[in-house]
């Protein structure tokens, strides 16, 4: 009698064998490309022109968002044979949250540009994976409504952009909270807008239309600043958030005033510069992610790729380092990961999908790209992202 086979514990590879059978037993094919690469072009077909200029272009002459791309392409991948990859483990920990696997969604902005259903949509998608989505401060929809939408097990986090008024800010503090939101990325990149001329050209700016400021138009703080109620004046609000949004003013020094009033890690969004990821370390912070906004900030930026290596040597024994600007294929979170961040956070790609086709269309980006992570952990020889380094990797 032969033994019955151990049940073997899913990859998420398995995505893929599940497409090719759907595909030759029921003659069922992918609904949206499974070239992870391909969909900016996918997703420029259908989204309309305004959200097209404000999601998919960068700053400038886009030479950042370039040498974001051509960083990745810099770098060839060493595969490694014969070393008994069947099963992979692609579970972490990072700032005391659990993944399936080292890749959490970029905090994101106005998502109801890419779809009615907007951060909603998103946040069910990240949940059914388990993916830990990072709520954006300029959201279209509020803390407690992605919460609910996720539901109370899935892993969430929080980003800020600092309002110049202080009670605001400790609101969004206490409702991300209570919301369960249990990390706090302050994100630095951001003390002005970059010069950003598809916006330009067409003067849309979508927060003056009441749209992607959904946390301030519910935040009681916010609203006691206001001389007639939002639904009487939505116009003056959108005002009065214009005159809170931009902090340039903010320092080193303010960061001690985040420790006090919140409990959790806290991750600092933006740091390219050694030096002043070193400032993160000594002011007591938990975490960097190193980003240069996906080129949407500074044109002519360092890559943001090319900044990781030195950041990760410098703070990574003592920091959690992240990173994003760029990631757009399984293959990338491998050389992301080999060169010393403990995880990616997934942008864009994230919003074709959203785009393309709701929460369906950012679960099959996730299943996408996490099944191609897996397989190329497995095709380059290890059996956990764990054991990635930069003997990975050779330049081109
Ligand atoms: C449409 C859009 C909105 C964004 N909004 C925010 C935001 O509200 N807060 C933030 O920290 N980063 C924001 N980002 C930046 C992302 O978090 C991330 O750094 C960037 O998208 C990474 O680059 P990539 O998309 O080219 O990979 C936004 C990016 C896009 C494309
Ligand atoms: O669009 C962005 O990249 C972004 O993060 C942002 C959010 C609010 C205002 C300005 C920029």
């Amino acid at each position: 009698m032969s033994q019955a086979a151990a049940p073997r514990p899913a990859n998420f590879s398995d995505h893929q064998s599940e497409i090719y059978l759907n595909g030759m037993l029921a003659g069922r094919t992918p609904a949206i490309t499974t070239d992870l690469a391909g969909l900016e072009e996918r997703a420029r077909e259908v989204l309309p022109p305004e959200a097209l200029g404000y999601v998919v272009p960068s700053a400038g002459s886009g030479a950042t968002a370039r040498a974001n791309r051509a960083a990745f392409d810099r770098w060839r991948i060493l595969p490694r044979m014969l070393r008994g990859a069947a099963r992979r483990d692609l579970g972490c920990t990072v700032a005391g949250t659990d993944l399936p696997a080292p890749v959490l969604i970029a905090p994101m902005g106005v998502q109801t540009l890419a779809h009615p259903e907007g951060e909603l949509a998103t946040a069910r998608a990240a949940a059914a994976l388990g993916v830990p989505y990072v709520h954006s401060t300029q959201a279209s929809h509020s803390f407690e409504q992605v919460a609910e939408a996720g539901g109370p097990a899935a892993p969430r986090w929080y980003q800020l952009y600092w309002p110049t008024d202080r009670e605001v800010c400790l609101s969004f503090l206490r409702r991300a909270r209570a919301a369960g939101y249990s990390a706090l990325v302050v994100t630095l990149d951001v003390p002005l807008m970059g010069w950003r001329p598809a916006d330009l050209d067409r003067g849309f700016l979508p927060f003056l239309d009441g749209v992607g400021i959904a946390n301030y138009l519910t935040d009681p703080a916010f609203r006691a600043g206001l001389a007639r109620p939002v639904e009487e004046d939505p116009g003056a609000a959108a005002l009065h958030w214009a005159g809170m949004f931009p902090h340039p003013q903010l320092g080193w020094d303010d960061l001690p005033f985040l420790r006090e009033h919140w409990d959790g890690p806290i991750l600092l969004k933006g740091i390219c510069a050694v030096e002043d990821a070193e400032l993160a370390a000594e002011h007591g912070m938990d975490g960097v992610i190193v980003s240069n906004h996906g080129g949407r900030q500074v044109d002519g930026a360092v890559a943001a790729l090319d900044a990781l290596p030195a950041v990760a040597d410098a703070v990574g024994d003592r920091l959690t380092v992240l990173f994003d600007s760029g990631v757009r294929t399984g293959a990338d979170v491998v050389k992301a990961l080999a060169l010393g961040a403990r995880a990616v956070l997934l942008g864009r790609p994230v919003l074709y999908g959203l785009a393309l086709d709701g929460q369906r269309g950012v679960e099959h980006v996730l299943r996408c790209l996490l099944a191609e992570l897996d397989l190329t952990v497995a095709l380059t020889g290890h059996t956990s992202h764990r054991e990635l380094d930069r003997r990975t990797l050779l330049p081109a």
